[in-house]
């Protein structure tokens, strides 16, 4: 399939999946799709009986979901997205709605409906074209559904319980994950597959052709008995001489339909396709579905480097002062020759970091927020770190992997020991490893605050908190709460450059000190964030085991870190970070479990963020270890 013409069309546009799952973005990121994620605020709270049928509803909440994104990021002066995407997934079986459980209880009422029995799995979903006029939302919406049969096995107590216990079926609707262990509850599939893992892949590519690539009006034809129009393959799709394939030239001529698929909607027939036109067309033979996503790993470095020297030169510091400027002055600016700015400047603009117009070039507004050194969520530390310490030891990756070992010594000349008191003895070295650190920590802060509850909490550390940018959104977060933040001296002796103006912070307090060796304070929660994962078993050992000693029956251990899914294999992220780690590593889920409740603190809750950090809440038990 040449899906290359259909997703071709959305390359240019801010596509935004207005979905937390990240089985939605799996499936949408391995067909090469870039996207945002903003995850809906709209509560799954629709009167169910007022929908003729289960799709229905299904497709208002998908609609729901998405359109509540697309307002709030144009009413937060954001940049309009182009396109919104929301989805809803629900199972049915005797003519009731499952969505997701609530507690394992529920779980176990779903499971036990769906035993031996076949049911249905609907996914709605809601395609929203947005523009902007005079600062007014317009939005045209598509939706459809898509229904796939699926049966069970009978399911003994013992199993059922056992599954419920793996904590899979949780997020899932019909409390179930067909993608992983609930796989071996089933008996058979009948339809998409992907449509049950939450995305109806399939049928939203016909959707696109449909919208993007309208047939002529001599291959209109009316079908009867289906709710998927009949494109079989998006492989001959063309921009046509004479078609304007642009989605917004051919609302006219093929209008959205804002109501459901239907059967008798305007639709392809299959052998009428139009036009095959050399240019963006890949040969069918030669084109596999997983090509755009290599090609997109291949040139991935140099998107990479041309955003970090973008960064190191303050090109976006400079285009946020002066508003749009032309590639001479950015060159004058920064003291850059003419041409190589130029090329930059458009390589930043392919990428969607800067806008281009024949005035000039300016910020889009994640540049504004993401990549200027003082933009709100910023993460310029974080990307010059990734430029002066990273780029160096992934050159030198392969030696990495054949000597299984740390290559500071080939990327810096010097031994892993030495290069980190280098950085703390040198203060550039020492501020940049910290604005790193407080990129991530800042800009997963509300995200890792707000996992739990943790208003039971009068008096909190965050061992290692560095800056104290999770610290100062705990506070903001829960008003009673006093928290220290507890690091080597050499990091508290630099705190004050990054602390928050405009807030008061004298719920936090700083305190020097070695935790694999000082005596810790007590409090009711102890944080430890980024920490776990980068130290070896016997380090952590100690940490825990020093935690654990002083850390009251009741007191809890907040841990913030990305929990891989059990197969080891997401996100993506983790398992790169690994690549140039040797002494700590990545854990799943269980395996923080287990790691922690080796040390005494149970009640494991884990929430999985989908932002940079995930969290992990448990409780120290009553008895001693
Ligand atoms: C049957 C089944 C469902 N799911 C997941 O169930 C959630 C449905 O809930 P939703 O309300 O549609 O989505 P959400 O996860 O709450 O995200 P959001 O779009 O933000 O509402 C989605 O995750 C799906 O993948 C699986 O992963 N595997 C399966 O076999």
């Amino acid at each position: 399939m040449a899906l290359k013409p259909v997703l071709g069309k959305l390359i240019s546009k801010r596509v935004v999946l207005a979905s937390a799952s990240p089985r939605r973005q799996e499936i949408l990121t391995n067909v090469g799709l870039r996207f945002e994620v903003v995850p809906s605020w709209f509560k799954e709270t629709l009167e169910k009986s007022s929908f003729a049928s289960p799709y229905e509803y299904a497709i208002e909440t998908a609609k729901q979901k998405a359109l509540e994104v697309a307002n709030r990021m144009h009413v937060k002066h954001l940049r309009t997205p182009d396109i919104v995407i929301g989805a809803d997934t629900i199972v049915t079986v005797d003519e009731q709605i499952l969505e997701k459980p609530v507690d394992k209880q529920d779980a176990y009422r779903m499971l036990s409906r769906l035993s031996g029995k076949e049911h249905s799995v609907f996914t709605g979903v809601a395609i929203i074209h947005c523009s902007s006029k005079d600062n007014q939302l317009e939005m045209e919406v598509t939706d459809f559904y898509e229904e796939t049969k699926v049966k069970f096995s009978d399911l003994s107590e013992e199993l059922l319980w056992e599954y419920i216990h793996s904590g899979e079926p949780m997020d899932k609707a019909g409390g179930y994950g067909i993608q992983a262990l609930g796989g071996m509850l089933v008996e058979y599939v009948h339809g998409d597959f992907l449509n049950v893992v939450g995305f109806p892949l399939n049928h939203f590519c016909k959707k696109l052709v449909e919208l993007y690539y309208p047939p002529p009006k001599h291959s209109i034809c009316h079908i009867k008995h289906d709710s998927v129009p009949p494109v079989d393959t998006f492989e001959n799709l063309s921009d046509g001489e004479n078609e304007s394939s642009n989605f917004a030239e051919h609302k006219g001529a093929n209008k959205l339909d804002n109501s459901r698929t239907h059967p008798s909607g305007p639709v392809y027939n299959s052998e009428d396709h139009y036009c095959v036109k050399t240019g963006f067309m890949v040969p069918l033979e030669n084109t596999a579905k997983s090509l755009p996503t290599i090609l997109e790993l291949i040139d991935g470095f140099r998107a990479s480097k041309a955003l970090f020297v973008a960064c190191k030169l303050k090109v976006f510091d400079h285009l946020k002062d002066k508003g749009s400027l032309n590639a001479v002055d950015v060159a004058n600016e920064v003291g850059a020759s003419l041409c190589g700015m130029e090329r930059l400047l458009d390589a930043c603009a392919a990428l969607g970091l800067l806008e281009k117009t024949p005035q000039g070039y300016s910020n889009t507004d994640s540049a504004n927020t993401y990549l200027t050194s003082d933009g709100k969520y910023s993460l310029h530390g974080y990307i010059i770190h990734s430029n002066e310490h990273l780029w160096p030891l992934f050159t030198n990756l392969e030696f990495a992997v054949k000597e299984g070992t740390r290559q500071n010594h080939r990327a810096f000349g010097k031994k892993t020991e030495d290069l980190f008191k280098d950085y703390y003895h040198s203060q550039e070295g020492k501020q940049r490893f910290m604005a790193a650190m407080h990129s991530i920590a800042h800009l997963t802060a509300r995200d890792v605050a707000t996992a739990f509850d943790l208003s039971q909490f009068k008096s909190a550390c965050d061992l290692g908190g560095c800056t104290g940018a999770l610290a100062h959104e705990l506070v903001q977060i829960y008003p009673n709460l006093k928290i220290t933040v507890f690091d080597l001296p050499e990091v508290i002796a630099n705190t004050s450059y990054f602390q928050p103006s405009g807030q008061c912070t004298a719920p936090v307090t700083f305190i020097s000190g070695d935790f694999f060796k000082d005596n810790l304070p007590e409090v009711d929660l102890y944080i430890l964030s980024r920490v776990l994962h980068d130290w070896p078993d016997e380090k952590n050992h100690t940490l825990l085991s020093k935690i654990a000693a002083v850390c009251k029956p009741g007191s809890a251990l907040l841990v913030a870190e990305i929990v891989l899914d059990e197969q080891k294999t997401h996100p993506p992220r983790a398992l790169l970070q690994s690549l140039t780690m040797t002494e700590g590593k990545q854990r799943s889920g269980s395996e923080y479990k287990q790691l922690l409740e080796k040390y005494g603190f149970m009640n494991v809750q884990i929430k999985i963020t989908e932002n940079l950090l995930d969290a992990l809440l448990c409780f120290r038990k009553s008895q001693s270890l």
